[in-house]
């Protein structure tokens, strides 16, 4: 690969894959090393100890394990190689999907593959039905490069409802649209039972923050902020800005106002949060989807990429383990 390739940002300005992603082709190369898909660099066959320290701590509770993105089976292999009874696993490529539905039929543990975008195959699955999550999709455009995670962690915002409503749960009614989609309660946090553990990466945007803003990969998960201590120990953490995170995270495009249904005239919308964070803070939307800071620990390898690699060239990598009390 070229440099100017290396040097050429991943998504343009104003892309959105989303539309052709699932028909598009699923480009695995000769030797198996790596997976393209409209020309993105999806997955990557050196990242195998990351994926496997992923794969790890998903399987780490044993029972059902979920599955977000199949790729190359990395991960999926490993998790398959842990004491697990079940592995659900969700895609939406046509192509990966037929490769991961050939690939179960040599598994030794019940694998369950759900074809389709997770935003709407989640919606579907059972609460609590998990011991374990490993969340890693791909961004399908510039808008959600950085935070399409994000969506499938925090808490549910639907029209009508007021930041505070929702960051405290109160209504606990679902929708019509998403049934099991409870306001207060992010996917990641309903999937999974009590004490179940959810891990996840989005390596195409850590590693565009590793290059551009961040030279600490544990600060850049972090970022320092601080609770505030006049909440209640089993209260989640309030919203802002209808959708917000109270420190100002979720001002990132694509999970503005616009998206997370603000209302006009909502009192928290009133006053901005002063200083904001930048839109990237992992920790802020998995205490407000409920996880407790006590429950959320990192890991770091050290693992060199090689040097051709367009989305990651930080030498070390950062593994999430997050658990549900
Ligand atoms: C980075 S790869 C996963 C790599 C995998 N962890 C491994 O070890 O090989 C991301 C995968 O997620 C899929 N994907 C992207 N967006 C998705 C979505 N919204 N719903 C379901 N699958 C998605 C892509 O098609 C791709 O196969």
């Amino acid at each position: 690969m070229s440099s100017g390739a290396a040097a050429a940002p991943i998504f343009a300005e104003g892309e959105d894959c989303r539309a052709a992603w699932r028909e598009a082709t699923a480009g695995y190369d000769e030797p198996d090393a790596h997976l393209e898909i409209l020309g993105k660099p999806v997955m990557e066959r050196w990242e195998t100890p990351y994926m496997h320290s992923l794969a790890t701590v998903a399987a780490s509770k044993g029972g059902r394990v979920l599955e977000v993105g199949f790729g190359m089976a990395i991960a999926a292999s490993k998790v398959q190689e842990q004491d697990i009874e079940e592995h659900w696993i969700i895609e939406c490529n046509e192509g990966v999907f037929r490769r991961l539905q050939h690939w179960a039929k040599a598994q030794p543990h019940k694998v369950v593959p759900l074809k389709g975008l997770w935003e709407d195959v989640v919606p579907t699955l059972p609460d609590g039905h998990f011991s374990g999550i490993l969340y890693d999709t791909y961004p399908l455009s510039e808008d959600t490069w950085h935070t399409h995670q994000f969506n499938f962690i925090q808490v549910t915002a639907r029209a009508g409802l007021c930041g505070e409503e929702l960051g405290r749960g109160l209504s606990g009614r679902s929708s019509p649209e998403f049934p099991n989609s409870f306001p207060g309660q992010g996917h990641a946090f309903r999937l999974l039972r009590p004490g179940g553990v959810l891990t996840y990466c989005n390596l195409t945007s850590w590693g565009e923050l590793l290059k551009s803003s961040y030279s600490d990969i544990e600060k850049m998960f972090e970022v320092s902020c601080s609770p505030p201590q006049s909440r209640a120990r089993d209260e989640p953490e309030p919203l802002h800005d209808c959708g917000t995170h109270p420190w100002g995270w979720g001002r990132a495009k694509g999970v503005g106002a616009s998206q997370t249904g603000a209302r006009p005239g909502c009192p928290l919308t009133a006053a901005p949060p002063s200083p904001p964070l930048p839109q990237e803070t992992q920790l802020g939307p998995l205490l407000q989807a409920g996880f407790r800071r006590e429950n959320i620990s990192t890991s770091v390898m050290e693992l060199q990429p090689p040097p051709e690699c367009r989305y990651y060239s930080h030498p070390r990598m950062i593994t999430p383990t997050v658990l549900k009390h």
